[in-house]
């Protein structure tokens, strides 16, 4: 595997002298080509601070972000970012096919492949028919498929999302969940999903990045050694998920890597032992 994104000694700090505030510090990491990785971390730890820095939207005060080896001083014309909050990042003026395309027209792209790029990426999503329509006709979770679809159209070396599925009803995250993972399996692609949610950063993602309480620094980087087919149902209530989610909840609560591995590890046993044990009751009362 060849690293995609290299974050090498990140800081950044807003404002200078008696009002400075350092909103991450030190972050060293990697994501290989092909990985879903997801960032979790505590409220106002800075997490969004950490995305601006990667796509390029705010200079790093120290430290460096390289995408495919090329150093980042700008937004990277092979990175699309799918931000939370869909209605502002949509044009309501332009049909759903002219959102998806509208990226492509700063791209050497021809008219004639743009169409054919927003429709396959419309297909990609699950919308296929709906081009003609105006995101406000659609409804939340559609839009934020929508969102999703002009990202890939552009067809990214890396694609950011930031807490991409914050704004949508519980069922229609999951169907999002899902629907990355697909097209993450399908396109070979490498993200980074930046989220709060400990749940979903587990059920999404290859690997589990957790930041401190500001300023961010990394406090473990798990694998998630979960089957690359996921259900929403079977996987949330698997051992591996029960542990690594109780792992996860440890470090964010400040409990040390080898605390909270421990822990949750027993924890977990409990847990299954006690669903084992509702099981068995219930099949003898019936
Ligand atoms: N433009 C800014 N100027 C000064 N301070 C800022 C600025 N943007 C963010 N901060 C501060 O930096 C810290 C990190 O903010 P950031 O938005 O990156 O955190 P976050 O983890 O994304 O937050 P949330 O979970 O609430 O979305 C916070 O204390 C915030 O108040």
């Amino acid at each position: 595997m060849s690293t995609m994104l290299e974050v090498s000694g990140l800081s950044h700090t807003y404002g200078s002298g008696e009002k400075a505030h350092t909103a991450v510090r030190e972050l060293t990491f990697t994501v290989e080509a092909g990985q879903l990785a997801s960032i979790v971390g505590p409220s106002g730890c800075g997490k969004s601070t950490l995305l601006r820095c990667i796509a390029g939207l705010t200079p790093p005060t120290e430290g460096t972000v390289s995408l495919h080896g090329d150093r980042v001083s700008g937004v990277p014309d092979d990175l699309a970012v799918v931000f939370q909050d869909y209605s502002r990042s949509l044009f309501p003026w332009l049909s759903v096919q002219k959102n998806v395309e509208f990226p492509l027209r700063w791209r050497p792209v021809s008219k004639a492949e743009r169409r054919t790029r927003a429709t396959e990426a419309l297909e990609q999503v699950g919308l296929s028919g709906v081009g003609g329509k105006f995101p406000w006709q659609l409804s939340g979770g559609m839009q934020q498929r929508v969102s999703i679809a002009r990202a890939l159209a552009s067809r990214p070396a890396l694609l950011l999302m930031d807490e991409p599925f914050a704004s949508v009803d519980a069922q229609t995250r999951f169907e999002l969940e899902d629907l990355t993972r697909r097209v993450q399996r399908e396109q070979g692609s490498t993200i980074l999903v930046v989220t709060h949610d400990i749940d979903e950063s587990v059920y999404l993602s290859d690997r589990v990045l957790v930041l401190s309480k500001s300023p961010a620094s990394i406090v473990a980087d798990l694998p998630v050694a979960l089957p690359a087919e996921r259900d929403q149902i079977t996987t949330r209530e698997s051992a591996e998920f029960v542990t690594l989610r109780g792992e996860v909840a440890r470090l964010l609560h400040g409990g040390t890597p080898e605390e909270a591995a421990t822990a949750a590890s027993d924890a977990a046993e409990w847990e299954l032992a006690e669903q084992a044990s509702d099981v068995t009751e219930s099949k003898t009362s019936s």
